[in-house]
């Protein structure tokens, strides 16, 4: 636990990992629990990788939107296209200035989640958005299970506490994109919101725009590193940690007059816990001072229907 507050949130290096396991989940958990935020360097995720992502994001949203719209999200929005202007933050008036595509995860044979896990849609072009794209989704993965040990060993938990219970999860990678927007736009990028799943792993806050609700009460700009990841603490973490861990409140403002000409591109990965998962508030994280605020479990499934109805995609 902190004996001075952090200012800003700082950057690890998940390197220390490695040889210091112990460490890294001490100052990850920490930042996790000042901000509901950590940046994290060094993730290994291959810089050519992310490379040809942009270049694949880019060259998607530059689509006449005729061709876009052939791919349109069903309702719920989980797999696929949502065109400019669908998304509003929950109790915001103003719908959000963004398009963006979903992708989920391609399950193995054999396993059916098809009523919550629908199959993912693939668009014709680019040609190698498809691999290129389950690829990244196996990296975050992969990073998400590293970061996740490092919450439970923080949490007390055993290192591996997250394993069955993310397997399989409802995880989806986001593509963001944020049109130019004019000095008259209403609204904002991305109105105050909380994410709804277990933690985020983002890419591209590189580009300015992304800001975090401090405990108090003070907007921060989250301005990492080239190429790293900000990652955050949602909603179902909250809830499992009693609001230990907090779901921070954050947005993406409108650009200052020299960059609105710029479009912002982003990928957030939001690491699902397992449909069934029942999330019950972790006996580690009730005291005295934090009596139980969810005596009631819920599924990871059912928490998320009845967030996705309040932002208007389901
Ligand atoms: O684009 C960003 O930097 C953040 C996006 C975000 O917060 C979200 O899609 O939930
Ligand atoms: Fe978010």
């Amino acid at each position: 636990m902190l004996d001075t507050p952090l200012q800003r949130v700082p950057a690890l290096s998940l390197d220390q990992q490695t040889n210091d396991a112990a460490g890294f989940a001490q100052a990850f958990g920490d930042s996790f629990q000042r901000f509901g935020f950590g940046i994290v360097v060094d993730h290994g995720i291959d810089a050519a990788l992310i490379e040809s992502a942009w270049a694949a994001t880019r060259e998607f949203f530059a689509l006449p939107l005729e061709e876009k719209l052939k791919y349109r999200a069903k309702k719920g929005g989980a797999r696929g296209y949502i065109p400019f202007g669908i998304e509003i933050a929950k109790g915001a008036t103003e719908n959000d200035l963004k398009e963006f595509w979903h992708i989920g995860r391609d399950l193995p044979e054999g396993v059916d989640y098809t009523a919550t896990m629908p199959p993912n849609v693939w668009p014709d072009v680019p040609v190698d958005f498809h691999p290129i794209f389950k690829q990244l989704y196996a990296e975050f993965d992969r990073v998400g299970a590293k970061l996740l040990s490092a919450i439970a060993t923080w949490l007390g938990l055993a290192p591996d506490w997250f394993e069955t219970p993310v397997e399989n999860g409802n995880s989806v990678l986001r593509l963001l994109h944020y049109p130019p927007v004019s000095a008259e736009a209403p609204g904002i990028r991305a109105g105050a919101h909380e994410d709804i799943n277990l933690i985020t792993l983002l890419l591209g806050a590189e580009e300015a725009g992304l800001q975090l609700l401090t405990r108090e009460g003070k907007w921060l700009e989250v301005d990492p590193p080239q190429g790293a990841l900000v990652v955050n603490v949602g909603d179902m973490l909250q809830r499992l940690t009693n609001h230990v861990l907090p779901s921070t409140t954050h947005r993406v403002v409108n650009p200052a007059p020299e960059r609105r000409e710029h479009s912002r591109y982003s990928m957030p990965f939001f690491l699902h816990l397992a449909g069934e998962f029942p999330i019950a508030t972790l006996p580690g994280c009730v005291s005295g001072e934090n009596p139980d605020k969810y005596p009631e479990a819920i599924t990871a499934d059912d928490y998320l229907q009845q967030r996705l109805r309040e932002i208007g995609l389901l």
